[in-house]
Order: structure tokens, then C-alpha cells, then sequence
């Protein structure tokens, strides 16, 4: 594999290494393709680019931004600008706002920044539309010229609480030497995400429902990473967060969301401070706000919304990243919290394990190892290593920490944290109902209720944006609980889209199966050998 270093054709912030160490130096159509590095960790460019003409950027269409940011993090040796720009084109063309993920005001100071414009309806299609057409211009480039056995046939395997399989599906589609296997937790989607993913008629698609939890369905596709055979074999490739371009995709819509807020309002101006809350799981969009901080954008901070699945509450908490804590005090009842994922009303957040967590981590500890002050090769090499222990230590023992005192102390300098109950989530529901007939779907209610409490903190004079990541109709039964009582409320008519009447009659495709990655693998191959045999022949 070809591996770089700083040159005239790559910046340090166009050439990747893992968060553990064993890779460095890689560009990144190797780091695409890949997803996961080998020795099991997340890729990072070398360092994150500042944008210092950020501010010549606010009159910027969706597209044009990211054709901006995305040369920032993509050589033009690799991907030529007027290629980018066709790819970003198409990527964003299907999306049903003109604005791609249009700004509302709420209330006072609060804006929601819708992100379900996309084809499935969650934020997750303003990545994997342009992660599937990226896929498809690298594959389509490495086979030119190539037949049958010769062409490069990736096979992605992606785990999914429901929406980024969903995704996934709709920008893979149809594509040419593309297989997608996606592993949802059996019984543990709504039916809607299940009707999409399910219901897709095309042979390059399957769907595997695990009879485990999310965070099986993570470890099973990591697994499958790390067993040299199955990725030789398969050739696998990612479409969580995990894939680096899922982060960089999710970047555009801060900046986006921030020049919009200063072309509607008229007191907030471009060089203010606003404030981003975000429904948080895998950490993945919330990760893309801090690249879009230290690039350069003026945050004040960066408010994680978790759910009854805490872990990343408590770590702001305590400094410590615990898969089983202590249950808060209003939930108490002398145990500990380790029952595992708890299944809640905003099921696509039932996570442990924030996947994403690691790359911050990986920024923390060098920004830690930086305070000593050896050079930069020696920082990245600590961070890799400390990055290394704490990772080993959750899979061991469960569990790190508590970190170094500066260590958290600079996880709080950039981010705060807020956990939001099921009946909080049904009240914010039912509040922004009440005020301003506003339907949030339950992913979404948790930010707004994060946002309120981050509004009493703050103060209103800071702007807050809050970010909706789902469309309420993926996620019925929470709105018609919350809502039921409301007098006139018709969820046919006020929240279901056009696009999913009918989708629960048709035929679906599905495999069971235990939760072993060893017959996960052994279905994946199988599978894939079917479709490709029917397909030649
Ligand atoms: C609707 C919805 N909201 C929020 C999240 C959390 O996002 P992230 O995993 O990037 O933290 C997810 C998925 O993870 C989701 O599907
Ligand atoms: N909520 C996600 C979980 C997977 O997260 P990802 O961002 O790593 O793909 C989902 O809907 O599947």
C-alpha cells in the first residue's frame, strides 16, 4: 500500500494514520477503501486543517462548501477537483431541500437544523450519498479496462441501530461491484427502518438481523475487519463512522448551518459564537462539529445529548469511560447501571460503545503528550499508545479511568454533556408540539431537551443550534405516545411522508442469525458468492 508524506501534491490534513499507531502515511482512497485500519483502530488525517479563509465561505452554496472543505482533506493527485465537484453535485441533487439541511427557528434563540432531507430521511444520507457515489468512482477507476475475477469486488458489511443501514442501502443501491451486507439487532428497529432496508429489491443487498444489540452487530463487523482471511477474501469495506469520509461529509453542515443562522438573524453576525447540540450515539456527528471547530469555526461549545445509554455523559461526568455505571441518582435503586444497553424511546442511540469516542481520544492524548513538548512524530506516537491502553482496557475490563485531570479538563474546554430520559424526550416532545406545532422525532427531542438546559447555562444571547437528525415519521410509536392526547393530532396527515405509504406491504429479505461473527462471516461469504454467480452467469 502506498504511504506518503508531506509533499507538493499532499497537505499533512490529505495523509491518514490510525489512532493506534500501526498505520501511517496513508492517502485517502486507501483509507476509504479500507475503512478500518489493521491494527484495529480509526483513521485521522495527519493533522486538521485551519481554514483561514472560512469566513470568505458564508455566501456558499451546500455543494460549493463542501467541494471547499473536502479539498481540504483530498488531494487533487488523488481526486480531481472537477471530479469532486461531480460527485458532490450528484451526492446532494437527491435531496428534497434546495438548502440540502435547511435551518428553522423555533423559539427565541433556538434554531433546529434539519438533516432528514436525504432519500431515507435520517442525517446518516448526507454521508452515505456521497460515500456510495465515492465508492463507485474509486471502483469504477481501479477496474477500468478489468473483467470477471480481475475487477476489485468490495464487499461492505455495515452494523446499523437502524439508520445508517438504511442509508447505506439507498446510496449503494445498483452499484457496480458493490456488495452490501448490513446487521441490524433483531427486533430492536422501528418498523420503518426496517420496511427500508428490508424491502430493497436489489441483489447487491442483503440484511442480516442479529439477535443481540447494536453493539454486537459493532463488534461482529470489527471482528470480521480483524480476520486477515475474511478481509482478503471479501475485500470489505465500511459505511459507519467508522469510514473516515462519513466524518468528513458530516463536517459541511456546521459551517452550512452557521452562515445560514447569520444570513436570517439580525443580530447574529459571521465571527460570533453559537452553540451545536447534538443527539449523540457513535459520536460520529458530534466528532465531525469538533473538526469543524478546530478548523476554524467559532463554537462556543459542543453539547453531547445522550439517552438512558449514558456512557459518554458520565465520562464528562467523571473521567471516566465505563461500560457499566453507577444509574443516576433519580433512577437509583442501590445497583449498579449493568444491565448493557438499555432499549429506549430513541432506539437508534441504544449504543455502549461510542465507536468515535477513540478518535477523540486520540486528539486529547496528543494534545496531552504535546504539553511536554517533543516533536510532533513523537506526540502522534504517544497518542497512538496511550489511545492503544485505553481501548484495551475497555474491551478487557470494561472500562478506563479516570483519565489524567488535563486530559478532561480539555474534553470539557471544547464540549459539555447532557443525559436526556425517555420521559424527558416525551415531554420535549409534547412541549414543542404545544408551542409552536412543531412534530421532533425522539432522537431529536433528546437535543431539544439538551438545548433547553444548555440555553439555561448559557444564556439566550448565545445561539443555540440543535440538531434533528431523523424525520419524526421514522419513529411512530414514540410521537403517537407523546402526542396522543393532543387534541386534532393526525399522524397520517401531519407527519407521514408520501414515501413510506405502502412500504410495510412489500416483500422483504432477511437473514436470522446468532450472534457470532464467525457465522456472520460465513453467511457474508456465501451470500456474496451467490449474488456474483448469478450475476456472470
Ligand atoms: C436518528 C439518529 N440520531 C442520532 C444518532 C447518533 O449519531 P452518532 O452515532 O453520529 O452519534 C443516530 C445514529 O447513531 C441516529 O440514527
Ligand atoms: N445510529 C446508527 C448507529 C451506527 O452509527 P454509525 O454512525 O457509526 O454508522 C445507525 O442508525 O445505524
Amino acid at each position: 500500500m502506498a504511504t506518503y508524506s508531506k509533499s507538493d501534491t499532499h497537505t499533512e490534513s490529505q495523509i491518514y494514520l490510525s489512532t493506534r499507531g500501526g498505520d501511517y502515511g496513508l492517502s485517502f482512497e486507501n483509507v476509504v477503501l479500507k475503512g478500518l485500519a489493521a491494527d484495529g483502530g480509526l483513521f485521522l488525517p495527519h493533522e486538521i486543517p485551519s481554514a483561514k479563509d472560512w469566513e470568505s465561505w458564508k455566501d456558499l452554496s451546500y455543494t460549493e462548501l463542501a467541494l471547499k472543505i473536502f479539498s481540504l482533506y483530498i488531494s487533487t493527485s488523488e481526486i480531481p477537483t472537477d471530479d469532486l465537484r461531480g460527485l458532490i453535485e450528484r451526492s446532494y441533487s437527491t435531496f428534497r431541500s434546495k438548502d440540502v439541511t435547511p435551518l428553522v427557528h423555533l423559539h427565541d434563540n433556538i434554531h433546529l437544523l434539519e438533516l432528514f432531507h436525504g432519500p431515507s430521511f435520517s442525517f446518516k444520507d448526507c454521508a452515505l450519498q456521497f460515500l456510495g457515489n465515492l465508492f463507485e468512482y474509486l471502483l469504477a477507476r481501479k477496474n477500468e479496462g478489468k473483467e470477471g475475477n480481475d475487477r476489485h469486488h468490495l464487499t461492505i458489511v455495515g452494523a446499523t441501530s437502524g439508520d445508517t443501514g438504511s442509508a447505506a442501502i439507498y446510496g449503494l443501491r445498483g452499484k457496480k461491484d458493490v456488495s452490501v451486507v448490513i446487521l441490524h439487532p433483531k427486533g430492536r428497529i422501528s418498523p420503518i427502518q426496517e420496511a427500508q432496508m428490508t424491502t430493497c429489491p436489489d441483489a447487491n443487498v442483503h440484511n442480516v438481523a442479529v439477535t443481540g444489540t447494536f453493539d454486537d452487530c459493532q463488534d461482529i463487523v470489527k471482528a470480521l475487519f480483524g480476520d486477515a482471511d475474511t478481509n482478503k477474501a471479501l475485500k470489505l469495506g465500511a459505511v459507519n463512522s467508522i469510514n473516515f469520509s462519513r466524518i468528513l461529509a458530516q463536517i459541511v453542515y456546521y459551517f452550512y448551518s452557521y452562515f445560514q443562522l447569520a444570513k436570517t438573524s439580525s443580530t447574529f453576525k459571521v465571527g460570533d459564537k453559537v452553540r451545536f447540540v447534538v443527539p449523540t450515539g457513535n459520536f460520529g456527528d458530534i466528532l465531525a462539529g469538533y473538526f469543524a471547530t478546530r478548523m476554524g469555526l467559532p463554537v462556543d461549545k459542543l453539547v453531547i445529548a445522550t439517552n438512558e445509554n449514558d456512557i459518554l455523559d458520565r465520562f464528562w461526568k467523571t473521567g471516566r469511560y465505563e461500560k457499566n455505571g453507577p444509574a443516576p441518582s433519580s433512577e437509583a435503586n442501590g445497583d449498579n447501571n449493568d444491565d448493557g444497553v438499555k432499549e429506549t424511546l430513541s432506539p437508534a442511540m441504544d449504543i455502549l460503545v461510542s465507536s468515535n469516542f477513540e478518535r477523540l481520544l486520540w486528539f486529547l492524548a496528543y494534545e496531552f503528550a504535546a504539553t511536554v513538548g517533543m516533536d510532533e512524530e513523537f506526540n502522534r506516537k504517544q497518542a497512538g499508545q496511550e489511545v492503544s491502553v485505553w481501548l484495551k482496557d475497555l474491551k478487557q475490563k470494561g472500562g478506563f479511568g479516570p483519565v489524567y485531570q488535563d486530559v478532561l479538563t480539555s474534553a470539557r474546554k471544547t464540549f459539555e454533556s447532557e443525559r436526556v430520559s425517555d420521559a424527558q424526550t416525551l415531554d420535549t416532545i409534547k412541549l414543542f408540539y404545544e408551542k409552536i406545532h412543531y412534530v421532533l422525532d425522539p432522537h431529536s427531542a433528546v437535543g431539544a431537551a439538551a438545548t433547553l438546559r444548555s440555553v439555561e447555562r448559557a444564556g439566550a444571547e448565545i445561539p443555540h443550534i440543535s440538531l434533528s437528525t431523523a424525520h419524526p415519521a421514522k419513529f411512530a410509536d414514540a410521537v403517537e405516545k407523546a402526542l396522543k392526547d393532543e387534541a386534532g393530532f393526525n399522524f397520517e396527515k401531519e407527519v407521514l411522508p408520501e414515501e413510506f405509504v405502502g412500504l410495510d406491504k412489500l416483500p422483504r429479505r432477511v437473514t436470522e442469525i446468532e450472534n457470532s461473527w464467525q457465522a456472520v462471516g460465513k453467511l457474508v461469504e456465501e451470500r456474496v458468492s451467490e449474488e456474483l454467480k448469478a450475476k456472470s452467469g
